[in-house]
């Protein structure tokens, strides 16, 4: 490592991250996870470095208007390549499709639970929800599921981080939102769920409940010291997803979900395109094997299923 004038650091370790409440707890969790299998880690010499994204600087429009994908990764991408960071902890479910070149993710966390689950203070569940009711939800993908399944609901944004949203809604802006079991579960926010939604009734985003540690590709020290983090059918699971999305990904903002779980040797994976209205969509389910190639081509195969189903016209 190079040794400037002034600061000697030699093993100092930067994580990168977004600032919200629910990135820190991320960053913390994979601090602690780098020091337990670190002993001669100390947590001094492990700095958590907020960053700020274009994502955090616009709460006004949909993401899906402004490009989506891609603006809670970017300056913190631009930090590692230039060595401000030396790894970057994310949502894998933010992880645009394709990383820039130089960087990868060379490890992932065990999941939390994918499912997403519905907060109300008005109904118990999805059906119960007054007729014509406003839900606030950003999420196109949860937009689409839930007018499949209440179309005389309507839907508005509501942005904002997780503890932001809960108190939109308790101030009465809408009468219920959607949002992660996981990162609910990470803020120690599970007593606000009102009814978790079974993954067959609500297909999960890609990645849901996943946490990525992103590394810059020629960094063999930083590979090492991240490896042990890995949780391998989370990587399965989750490689198996975004090979699905890759295959789709014509448009942010067409809603996409998609689903693998392991079963024994056997990965299965759920996949879902839809129109953001709910009034047309398409499902697509394989099982392949329970490998880094397995899952790799049962994604591409199950995309391709649904690319078929649904259409030239509805993924343009
Ligand atoms: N798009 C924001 C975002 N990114 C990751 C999570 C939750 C944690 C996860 O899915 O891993 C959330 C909030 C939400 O969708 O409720």
């Amino acid at each position: 490592m190079a040794v400037s004038g002034l600061s000697i650091n030699h093993g100092a370790i930067n994580i990168g991250t977004r600032g919200s409440p629910l990135a820190l707890a991320q960053a913390e969790l994979t601090k602690a996870a780098l020091l337990a299998a670190h002993p001669q880690l100390t947590p001094a010499g492990v700095t958590i470095v907020p960053i700020k994204t274009t994502g955090d600087k616009v709460q006004d429009r949909p993401l899906s208007e402004i490009g989506g994908k891609g603006l809670f990764t970017k300056e913190i991408e631009e930090a590692l390549l230039d060595g401000r960071i030396d790894l970057a902890v994310h949502s894998m479910k933010d992880m645009p499709t394709f990383l820039p070149d130089g960087l990868i993710i060379a490890a992932m966390l065990e999941r939390e639970d994918p499912r997403d689950v519905l907060i109300s203070p008005v109904a118990d569940s999805i059906e119960t929800l007054p007729k014509g009711a406003v839900v606030g939800t950003a999420s196109l993908r949860r937009q689409a599921q839930l007018l499949a399944l209440r179309p005389d609901l309507k839907v508005q944004p509501l942005r904002g981080n997780v503890g932001t949203r809960l108190e939109k809604l308790a101030r009465g802006e809408a009468a219920a939102t959607l949002l992660a079991l996981a990162g609910l579960k990470r803020l120690g926010r599970v007593d606000a769920a009102t009814a978790i939604l079974s993954t067959d009734a609500f297909l999960p985003a890609v990645a849901q409940g996943a946490i990525g540690i992103e590394i810059r590709a020629n960094d063999p020290r930083i590979a090492a010291l991240v490896a042990p983090l890995d949780h391998a059918p989370t990587t399965i699971a989750v490689t198996a997803e975004r090979a699905c999305l890759a295959v789709l990904d014509g448009s942010c903002r067409t809603p996409i979900a998609a689903h693998a779980e392991i079963f024994g040797t056997a990965l299965r994976l759920r996949g879902l395109v839809a129109l953001p209205d709910g009034t047309e969509s398409h499902r697509a389910e394989d099982t392949g094997n329970a490998t880094l190639e397995g899952a790799a081509a049962l994604g591409r195969a199950v995309g391709e299923r649904l690319k078929a189903l649904a259409g030239p016209n509805f993924l343009a």
